[in-house]
């Protein structure tokens, strides 16, 4: 996706609060925007996921978007899964392929058992659980978080970071906003800062290019990933696959062993598909 000479502002005739923003978000990237409280970047943000449209300039080439926002509106009359079947929906999943994606991500936050639980009754942890989720389940094309890990509980601030790293792994842009300077701070390849309602990129070393391989792969019933695979493969479920089918990437240096050591399992797994890709990590 790119974005040429975007602005933003609210109200007609109001100040800008971001202008001339030009800015590249190439598949299989992780990208930070920092700056100061109120310099602009939610509002950049909402921009980016398609939720406030520019006053200025254009935005092309949109993936399928996911965004998760700083507040989320838990007054809606939905229990946790319904809510996320209902977004799996709308980011395009099947009626089954929703309903078993917002149950997996449920539980691998570790809030499987508020599945029934009315959103305006969860906590303010678990409604972060359930927001976040929302992002995740349908491994979207790009990935919009504002200041996502924030009431998270550590355990889940690790599972996002990962999830996170997977998706970019597996092709999918993030662009995260959060006040943590730690955040993904080994993994996060491009730093952009809003200053005087501009965007700056900051320094930050040019992308690698790095080979990528994708193999599709699906285990005996009920079976988990064998421990320690070669090459820590990202995870995530094979896209409209069956339940248990799963896609993982990996460096290119490492496929072979990862597709033996899967092969070699007991009982082995079988490969459906490999697939090299480019990235530009
Ligand atoms: N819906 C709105 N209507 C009018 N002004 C707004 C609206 N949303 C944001 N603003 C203004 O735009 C400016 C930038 O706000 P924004 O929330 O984008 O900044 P931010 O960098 O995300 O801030 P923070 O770090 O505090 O979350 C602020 O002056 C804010 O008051």
């Amino acid at each position: 996706m790119r974005l040429t000479g975007v602005g933003r502002r609210y109200g007609i005739g109001g100040p800008w609060v971001v202008r001339d923003v030009d800015m590249e978000l190439p598949e299989g990237a992780l990208l930070r925007v920092t700056g100061a409280n109120g310099s602009g970047k939610s509002t950049l943000l909402r921009v980016l996921a398609g939720i406030d449209a520019p006053n200025a300039g254009r935005v092309e080439g949109r993936p399928r978007t996911a965004y998760v926002p700083e507040r989320f509106p838990a007054a809606l009359p939905f229990t946790a899964a319904g809510y996320l079947t209902a977004m799996g929906r709308v980011h395009g999943l099947g009626r089954a392929a929703a309903a078993r994606a917002a149950g997996e991500w449920l539980e691998r936050f570790g809030a499987g058992h508020h599945a029934r639980t009315r959103l305006s009754q969860l906590s303010k942890g678990t409604s972060q659980k359930v927001a976040v989720a929302q992002g995740l389940l349908a491994a979207p094309g790009l990935l919009v978080l504002d200041e996502a890990w924030t009431g998270l509980d550590p355990a889940s601030r690790t599972i996002l970071d990962r999830a996170v790293t997977d998706r970019v792994a597996a092709g999918g842009t993030v662009v995260f906003v959060d006040h943590d300077p730690g955040r993904l701070a080994d993994a996060a390849h491009t730093v952009f800062r809003v200053e005087d309602g501009r965007l700056r990129r900051d320094g930050h070393p040019a992308p690698v290019a790095e080979d990528r391989v994708r193999i599709e792969a699906e285990g005996p019933p009920g079976a988990a990933l064998p421990p320690a695979l070669p090459g820590d493969p990202a995870c995530e479920p094979a896209p409209g696959g069956r339940p248990g089918a799963l896609r993982l990437t990996v460096a290119g240096a490492h496929s072979d062993e990862l597709l033996r050591a899967l092969l070699a399992a007991r009982p082995p797994w079988h490969i459906h598909a490999v697939t090299p890709r480019e990235t530009n990590r």
